[in-house]
């Protein structure tokens, strides 16, 4: 798609609008629409040619209603959105002008009008079918423009790419011009921040914050300035409240608390600096420290490092029913497996270890442990 600088040749002089609508005078009037009023205006074929009167087209000519900066966006998504596409079922794009505070957008004149006109009549089936037609043949020809016109899974790039992930394939979506650009690690944090985004169920989508952090993280792997970098979050990214203990330089996991039940109300962490100076301040979840369940501890040796977190995110039931949760956590490490601890349920997780070791813990927690990350500090 053409950015809005490529695409000035589109330009059309104010002043040659004004002298094809008769100054957006009343008797060219000819439709109200949302975002400003149409006018039917005689342009010459070359713009340049407006006095001499060469040969013209009818043109329909919309002049926004907005004030400002308001509705540039808009503005420019339709000019640079029609300038890429040319269907006998779509309007087509003449040419655009944005001086002072003008933003006008030209089309080619449609004789017989807006649709809406004629759904109000009568109408045979013969010509509705005709009319549904024409839609679905416009709509068609832009979804299967941005693709090819494949007739299996590849019709549809959210679901194509969804697949292509899950099968661990994503190499064959990626365009070969920048294929071989790409480091691993920066393409892994990116296609799972995009997976996330495809989920089904809205409330399982990242919010905007994590997806710009997560987006970031992957610009850094790429250009080879990320010493450490978060993984997840897995669970709910809005309930709760924030909170984080990542490992100072210094400091190594001593003992990792979990409370747990049929999901995990709450998870706390006593880190040990070189210096042997405790610290078991960091408790989440639980709302406040009150016990949910079982309490266990791991306790980890002098060199004992985890290699691997597993886990699942499920929904709460009984009293408080209904809030996405971590409900399931196992910790692995290089000399033995610690859990599970809660109850299998809902959607699985893990860490993608081949991003680098173990740095600290990051999540969300109230009454539950709502939502876990991880730190890991990255081997680039
Ligand atoms: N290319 C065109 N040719 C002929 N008439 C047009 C053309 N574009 C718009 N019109 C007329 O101007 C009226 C307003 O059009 P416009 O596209 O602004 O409104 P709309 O259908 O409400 O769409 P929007 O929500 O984008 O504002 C239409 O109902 C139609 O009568």
């Amino acid at each position: 798609m053409a950015s809005i600088k490529e695409l000035d040749y589109l330009k059309i002089p104010l002043e040659d609008i004004k002298l094809a609508t008769n100054n957006f005078s009343d008797t060219c009037f000819i439709g109200q629409g949302g975002f400003g009023r149409v006018y039917k205006g005689q342009l010459p074929i070359s713009s340049s040619t407006t006095r001499s009167g060469k040969p013209t087209t009818t043109v329909a000519v919309k002049r926004l209603d907005v004030k400002g900066g308001q509705g540039q966006h808009e503005f420019l998504i339709e000019i640079v959105m029609l300038s890429s596409y040319k269907h006998d079922n779509l309007v087509s794009l003449i040419g655009f002008s944005e001086e002072g505070d003008e933003k006008i957008i030209v089309y080619e004149h449609e004789v017989r009008g807006s649709l809406d006109k004629y759904l109000a009549t009568d109408l045979t089936w013969v010509q509705c079918l005709q009319i549904c037609l024409g839609a679905a043949r416009g709509l068609n020809y832009l979804h299967s423009g941005m693709i090819g016109n494949y007739d299996d899974e590849r019709r549809f790039l959210s679901h194509l790419a969804r697949l292509r992930f899950e099968e661990g394939k994503l190499d064959e979506i990626i365009l070969p011009s920048i294929r071989k650009q790409i480091k691993t690690n920066s393409l892994q944090i990116f296609s799972r921040i995009a997976y996330q985004c495809l989920e089904m169920d809205r409330k399982q989508r990242p919010t905007m914050a994590l997806i710009m952090e997560q987006l970031q993280t992957s610009l850094e792997f790429q250009i080879g300035c990320r010493r450490m970098t978060r993984i997840g979050l897995w669970g709910s990214s809005t309930g709760g409240s924030p909170w984080s203990s990542q490992l100072g330089s210094n400091q190594k996991l001593r003992k990792i608390m979990i409370d747990h039940e049929d999901w995990i109300y709450s998870i706390g962490f006593t880190t040990e600096e070189f210096g042997g100076l405790l610290d078991s301040s960091q408790h989440h979840g639980g709302a406040g420290g009150k016990s949910g369940g079982e309490i266990s501890e791991i306790i980890f040796d002098a060199n004992e490092e985890i290699t691997g977190i597993l886990g699942t995110v499920g929904v709460t039931t009984g009293r408080y029913a209904g809030y996405i949760v971590i409900s399931l956590l196992c910790f692995m490490t290089n000399k033995t497996r610690h859990g599970p601890f809660g109850k299998k349920t809902g959607t699985p997780f893990s860490v993608p270890w081949e991003l680098g070791s173990f740095a600290g813990f990051y999540g969300r927690a109230g009454f539950y442990l709502d939502g876990l990350g991880c730190y890991l500090k990255a081997t680039i």
